[in-house]
């Protein structure tokens, strides 16, 4: 079975192409867990999958670490967006991808041998009622700057959804920040009922912002693409930068542009890399084109 690995800053999957062989109720949780195993498989924060749409012109699939499948991904469609245009599949600069949290638009930018290097997506609309994050509580209220008790631990959070559930706290310094105790109780609080993704974000001016993420199913990641836009939504709403005009994110991974329009859509601007090519050849793990 062929696969890609690819980045997008530093977040990085395992890619497999499935456009020439459709495949539906395999077993992706189980085969995300061992790939994605840096000591028994390849290593990876999961596996993304590029599948035919009945709707749009592309679909991507995307599965944590831990197997669990994620409404979407937006470093990964970076990825598969750059992989669609340099194979081929897609003829043109422009078209669309479904995933589990919408259809999304994206713009792949080639250079003069027609290799991409920077894609621009528009991620859709934000979501900010508490039945669409989701998280328990009044469904048509939203969460902005609200104090949240989990863990005995009280945290002013402001929680968007971009197909993805994100919870966003403001710290000092994201570098002091310990992340890696608090993303895991965050992340499996009661009151989000299908986990979330934590992230942490320091305002460095209105038109910057420093981002680190605890992923929900894969931990600490070097960035992640939903998350930022969720960043630059909550730091719009808590008025520490300006709606329409476009913010910087810095990432452990490097950076993304974004702005979020006067049409209520968040745009996200960023690079996408290929890390290598391969042939799965994990005992134990059946092909799945021979099934
Ligand atoms: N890294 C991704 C998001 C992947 C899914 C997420 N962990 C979830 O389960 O919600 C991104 O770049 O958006």
């Amino acid at each position: 079975m062929q696969f890609t690995k690819m980045h997008g800053l530093g977040n990085n999957y395992i890619f497999f192409n499935l456009l020439e062989m459709p495949m539906e109720n395999e077993d992706f949780a189980e085969l995300a867990r061992t790939v994605s195993d840096v000591n028994f498989g390849i290593g990876s924060d999961g596996i993304i999958l590029m599948c035919p749409s009945d709707v749009a012109d592309f679909k991507m699939r995307i599965f944590n670490e831990d197997g669990s499948e994620g409404k979407n991904c937006g470093n990964g469609l970076r990825c598969v967006a750059k992989y669609l245009f340099d194979h081929m599949y897609a003829t043109s600069t422009n078209f669309t991808i479904e995933t589990l949290g919408g259809i999304v638009s994206v713009e792949v930018e080639a250079d003069k041998k027609r290799v991409v290097r920077h894609v621009t997506i528009d991620m859709g609309k934000p979501q900010l009622l508490k039945g669409m994050i989701p998280m328990k509580g009044d469904p048509l209220s939203s969460a902005i700057n609200e104090s949240l008790s989990i863990g005995g631990q009280i945290y002013p959070m402001t929680c968007v959804s971009m197909g993805n559930p994100h919870a966003i706290l403001f710290v000092d310094d994201v570098n002091e920040f310990p992340l890696e105790e608090v993303g895991p109780v965050i992340e499996c609080a009661d009151l989000f009922p299908e986990r979330v993704n934590l992230g942490i974000v320091q305002v460095k001016n209105r038109q910057e912002l420093h981002y680190r993420v605890w992923e929900r199913g894969s931990g600490i990641t070097m960035a992640c693409g939903t998350g930022a836009c969720a960043a630059v939504v909550a730091a719009t709403l808590n008025h520490y930068v300006d709606r329409h005009i476009p913010i910087t994110v810095q990432l452990p991974g490097g950076k993304l542009m974004i702005s979020w329009d006067e049409n209520d859509h968040v745009w996200k601007r960023g690079e996408a890399a290929y890390i290598c090519h391969g042939e799965l050849a994990i005992e134990g793990i059946i092909p799945v084109e021979n099934k």
